[in-house]
């Protein structure tokens, strides 16, 4: 039998919980997410047909604030996936000292297999059966995998249809032409680029003169707006990005790939694979065509997983080679997997500190919302770059102090957030629905 991933999940909380002295009833009341909704949508199809498509919404905790979490249109999306993917933002936002609990949601299909008026009827019909749980002050969805800003612009136009009322903070990563905040679209690949340096820095503090010098060879899984945005930042401050890979499998060349030219043609063809390509379109150097288990395994000295869960785990622990993990993609390495890259002295920097740079603009989006206020650019990213800087600094302080992985360190990082504001608002364990004095 497969293992539950919200199970492994919580068993990143039961490591961290040794460190912190939260009440054991807060301790609790994270292993189960407060509520799940499942839905079905109903769509017209282009032909006449009706199809219906199964979705979920789960708010995790909402001790901190309204939750907050993307949404993905996956054909792998299940409920398991997205009580995970809620649990893990409800510790992010925590760690990152963002005022908003966790949620997700997601809708289990493959939107490439959609027309574009029949994603629209869809993310309009997901809208229409999730809009009593959510909404600016309680639940503000995101966008995830194969959402993006034109799907946040449907979906809020419906939500302010349904309550006759313009409603731009109940949905964050909107085009920037509804009320989207600069710097969203890029903002979990430039979080993770700063994530990324402030690590680099404290790694080679404590290195000694005698140690290899800084890593430079670079490969990404996934080429999305995460992984693509992230390749380009490294690609630009002269890392060597030996390999690059989308859902179609990868390329890898030990000169350093060309990451503008395949931005490009990754646009152009919607694959990384160039088997062809004109040499003044696209400046791809030689490349050898490699599958996704080869970039995971591959020599270099940082791995990038940018895509889904579960990519690494006791299966192919064995085989990575990598001396650093960065995942951008929300738990794509499984707890068994953790143990055996620790043992192999891989370290590896958690999803929820790393990736934390999309929430992060997410939330700015949201007070840009409600004050009516829009900052530029600049802004946005310098406002970025303190508030992830200043969670890896401290993360990666108690790691040593504790001498504990960087995953259990922003466990209790955020741990230490989430319990003091379960026990400032009471933990309700004496209260029990129907037992009123
Ligand atoms: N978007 C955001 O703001 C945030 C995203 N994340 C996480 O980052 C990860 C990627 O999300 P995001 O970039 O937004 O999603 P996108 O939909 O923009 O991109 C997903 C990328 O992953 C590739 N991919 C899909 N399946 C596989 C596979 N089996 N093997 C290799 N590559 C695959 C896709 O390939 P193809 O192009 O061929 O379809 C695509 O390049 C997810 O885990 C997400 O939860 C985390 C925080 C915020
Ligand atoms: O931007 C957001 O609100 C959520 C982003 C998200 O889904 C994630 O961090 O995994």
């Amino acid at each position: 039998m497969t293992k539950s991933l919200l199970t492994d999940a919580s068993r990143r909380l039961d490591r961290a919980l040794k460190y912190v002295t939260i009440s054991e009833d807060a301790a609790e009341r994270l292993k189960a997410p407060k509520a799940s909704l499942k839905v079905s949508i109903p769509v017209r199809m282009d032909d006449g047909s009706l199809k219906v498509f199964e979705g979920y919404r789960v708010h995790f905790d909402d001790t901190r604030g309204p939750t907050k979490g993307g949404i993905r249109f996956h054909p792998q999306v299940t409920l398991d996936e997205v009580q995970s993917l809620a649990f893990w933002m409800t510790f992010k936002c925590a760690a990152l000292n963002i005022p908003f609990g966790g949620a997700k949601g997601g809708v289990t299909l493959n939107p490439k297999e959609l027309s574009k008026a029949e994603l629209e009827r869809l993310s309009r019909g997901y809208i229409d059966a999730i809009a009593n749980f959510i909404g600016p002050d309680t639940d503000i969805p995101a966008p995830d995998v194969y959402t993006n800003p034109m799907i946040m612009g449907w979906m809020m136009d419906q939500y302010s249809i349904i309550r006759q009322q313009r409603s731009p903070a109940v949905i964050t990563g909107k085009p920037v032409a509804l009320g989207g905040s600069l710097g969203r679209s890029t903002a979990t690949g430039t979080g993770a680029f700063y994530v990324l340096e402030a690590m680099m820095e404290h790694l080679s503090n404590k290195r000694s003169g005698k140690q290899p010098s800084s890593p430079k060879t670079v490969a990404v899984q996934g080429f999305g707006n995460a992984g693509a945005v992230v390749a380009r930042h490294l690609f630009d401050a002269g890392y060597t990005i030996v390999a690059v890979s989308d859902s179609r499998g990868g390329i890898y060349t030990p000169n350093g790939l060309d990451i503008p030219s395949i931005q490009k043609f990754k646009a152009d063809t919607r694959s990384v694979k160039a088997v062809y390509c004109d040499g003044s379109v696209c400046n791809l150097v030689e490349h050898e065509v490699i599958t996704n288990d080869t970039l995971l395994s591959l020599d270099v000295d940082i791995l990038i997983p940018a895509a889904l869960e579960n990519q690494i785990t006791a299966a192919n622990a064995d085989a990575i080679q990598a001396r650093y993990i960065f995942e951008v993609a929300n738990g794509p390495i499984s707890t068994d997997a953790d143990d055996i890259l620790e043992a192999k002295g891989i370290t590896v920097f958690p999803d929820i500190l790393v990736n934390a740079g999309g929430v992060t603009v997410s939330y700015f989006e949201w007070v840009q919302n409600r004050s009516g206020l829009y900052w530029t650019l600049d802004e946005v990213n310098q406002r970025l770059k303190k508030q992830i800087v200043a969670a890896a600094d401290t993360i990666w302080h108690i790691a040593q102090t504790h001498k504990t992985s960087v995953r259990t360190a922003a466990y209790i990082h955020a741990l230490n957030s989430l319990g003091a504001a379960m026990d400032a608002r009471g933990t309700r364990a004496d209260y029990v629905s129907g037992n009123r004095e």
